[in-house]
């Protein structure tokens, strides 16, 4: 087990926004977290992050309580990829891509090794940016800029990759290509991948484990097939699906009814 939680509480104020969540994460699995807006998935992968305090519970990571690891450390074994796109920085793609090596700086030593520079040229070619490196961030749009956000979050090597929506400005074709990339990328590195998704369809097409949640509270965790259903996703958003058995990956798809006109 990479990461576990354990009775995890959070509120803002006396608002209560995750209310005792607990779960175990396997290496090199990939989980989505899905929910209806203002549920708290975002919150819930920030608390795993490290980067929000939690009020109650805890996280270990590898065995140990999250809030131990010294910054660098955890940045060896987390990459977070958040929901705002990257600031626009006076650095070309390919610097901003270098600085995913950061954590692994060694004291007296320049920034960049042999090493740093080929796993930098990897995922560069990885996510399709090689091409973008000498471009600015602010002459980038916004499907490019996730990309760099991507390859930025790879090159850091991560054990765990947790990722917040990560294909808001991505077409179908990079959207498709990215998860493919991620996939390939999991197997190659054996990363964990866990993402919160809007798209249902994708999450069941691509993770192993989904969490649901709802107000805060987990409604149900388990295998994709078995999480999404139509009575779950009832429960959960509110909205009645027509489920559908994929054609070729055998997972199931949603389709949404409507009004017709
Ligand atoms: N810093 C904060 N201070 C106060 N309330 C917050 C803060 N961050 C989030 N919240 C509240 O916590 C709740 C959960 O927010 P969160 O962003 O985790 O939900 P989400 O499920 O990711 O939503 P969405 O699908 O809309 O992105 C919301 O009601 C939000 O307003």
């Amino acid at each position: 087990m990479i990461l576990s939680a354990e009775g995890i509480s959070k509120w803002y104020d006396t608002k209560p926004i995750l209310q005792n969540i607990n779960f175990q994460i396997h290496s090199n699995e990939w989980v989505s977290i899905l929910g209806p807006n203002g549920s708290g998935k975002s919150t819930l992968l920030s608390c795993i992050a490290g980067s929000t305090k939690i009020n109650d519970g805890q996280i270990c990571l590898k065995g140990k309580r999250i809030e131990k690891y010294p910054v660098k450390e955890r940045a060896k074994i987390i990459a977070y990829l958040t929901q705002e796109a990257l600031p626009d920085m006076p650095n070309t793609v390919e610097e901003i891509v270098r600085m995913g090596r950061y954590p692994y700086k060694k004291l007296n030593l320049p920034w960049y090794q042999k090493e740093d520079l080929e796993i930098v040229e990897e995922v560069l070619s990885f996510t399709d940016t090689a091409l973008l490196r000498k471009r600015q961030m602010s002459e980038l749009s916004g499907g490019e800029r996730q990309r760099v956000a991507i390859a930025l979050a790879l090159a850091q090597e991560p054990e765990i990759l947790l990722l917040d929506e990560p294909t808001t400005y991505l077409d179908i074709y990079y959207q498709l290509t990215f998860f493919d990339l991620l996939r390939k990328w999991q197997q190659k590195k054996q990363t964990t991948i866990i993402s919160v998704l809007h798209d249902i369809n994708l999450a069941s097409l691509y993770s192993d484990r989904c969490f649901l949640l709802k107000e805060g509270k987990m409604v149900d965790m388990g295998i994709t097939s078995e999480i999404v259903t139509f009575d779950n996703i009832k429960k959960t958003f509110e909205v009645e699906p027509i489920l559908m058995d994929h054609p070729y990956q055998r997972v199931p798809q949603i389709l949404l009814k409507g009004e017709k006109k």
